[in-house]
């Protein structure tokens, strides 16, 4: 590959349908890698934002009116033909019927079961963090008490994503709470996150490991689980955790939060100013939120929110 070769910045955007499928676009005949498919989108022009140029693209492509985007994820990746620089929006409303101004095809898509290909080769990453959810509950059983977790958990209409954080139980504690957790929760197709030593998870019916800042920093080659996330507080670990390959990062905290009085908190302004302009890997905001602070948290560039107590009342 040439050394002088540039970056192409792009932009690409996930229509959102509100029973959760998305929208991808194949490529039309005479661009490179036709009859791929991908997120419409396409080159951000020079001294364009990258909002307007996703507004324009959509109109140029699909006749489509973008009215309600947020950025969410941020990818490099080298192709033969050039290196780009993808910006990838969400987009929650939009005026008009897709229309295939270039002779592309459209297919709605559920997450995790897609039913066309081949895919562009950079998207992959993107395509499974679309099977993320919105919410990440964490549990604290010192505050909410073992019983009302788990009723509260057997309530659940959906499924529902837990982390287990609870650093005072010793390991066969722990094994015993997850047992009971994964009960619950896995009939109904939820997923169980552990933020422990990977080690100890062996055997355990798990779905994957939340790593804290200390086990992030040490941690040389991705754990393998299915799910695999970091506790992050700052850009330089949220990259760390993206080099690694993991699936998603906690980043907080934004909003003062009795986990940790005394604390500066990020604040909206902190947390979009700390993903701009997209996050490198699906980021949950976390501190003081709730499923409420959803907008807010996509607004900021965060994929979704991680909820403490929240969760639990
Ligand atoms: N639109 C789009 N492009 C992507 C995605 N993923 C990805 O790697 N790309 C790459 O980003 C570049 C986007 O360029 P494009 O061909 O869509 O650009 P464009 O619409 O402005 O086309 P034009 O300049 O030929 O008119 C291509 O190199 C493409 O391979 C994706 O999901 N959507
Ligand atoms: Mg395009």
């Amino acid at each position: 590959m040439p050394e002088h070769k540039q970056t192409i910045p792009v932009v690409a955007g996930a229509l959102m349908r509100p029973d959760g499928q998305f929208m991808l676009g194949s490529r039309p005949a005479g661009k490179p890698y036709p009859g791929y498919w991908e997120f419409p989108g396409g080159k951000v022009e020079a001294g364009e934002t990258p909002l307007a140029a996703l507004v324009r693209e959509f109109q140029e492509e699909m006749g489509i009116t973008v009215t309600h985007a947020t950025p969410w994820l941020r990818r490099v990746h080298h192709y033969e033909h050039a290196s780009v620089e993808l910006l990838f929006y969400r987009i929650w409303a939009w005026q008009g019927e897709p229309q295939p101004h270039e002779g592309q095809a459209f297919a709605w898509q559920q997450p995790g079961h897609l039913s066309v290909k081949p895919m562009l080769p950079a998207n992959d990453p993107i395509l499974r963090s679309l099977q993320l959810p919105d919410v990440l509950n964490l549990t604290c059983i010192a505050e909410t008490g073992r019983d009302a977790l788990l009723d509260k958990l057997a309530q659940h209409q959906d499924a529902p994503w837990v982390i287990v954080r609870e650093p005072q139980k010793n390991r066969e504690q722990l094994a015993a709470l997850v047992g009971e957790i994964s009960e619950i929760i896995h009939p109904r197709g939820g997923k169980l996150i552990v933020n422990a030593d990977p080690a100890w998870l062996k055997g355990w019916p798990v779905d994957g490991v939340q790593l804290n800042s200390q086990r992030l920093a040490a941690c040389e080659a991705r754990p393998h689980f299915a799910w695999v996330g970091a506790s992050c507080h700052s850009r330089t670990e949220l990259d760390r955790a993206a080099a690694l390959g993991l699936d998603y990062a906690l980043l907080g905290h934004v909003q003062a939060t009795a986990s940790h009085p005394g604390q500066a908190a990020l604040g909206w302004d902190g947390l979009a100013a700390c993903l701009a302009p997209a996050a490198p890997l699906p980021v949950f905001a976390l501190g003081g939120l709730r499923t409420a602070n959803l907008d807010a948290a996509r607004q900021a560039g965060a994929h979704g929110v991680a909820q403490m107590r929240g969760a639990w009342q």
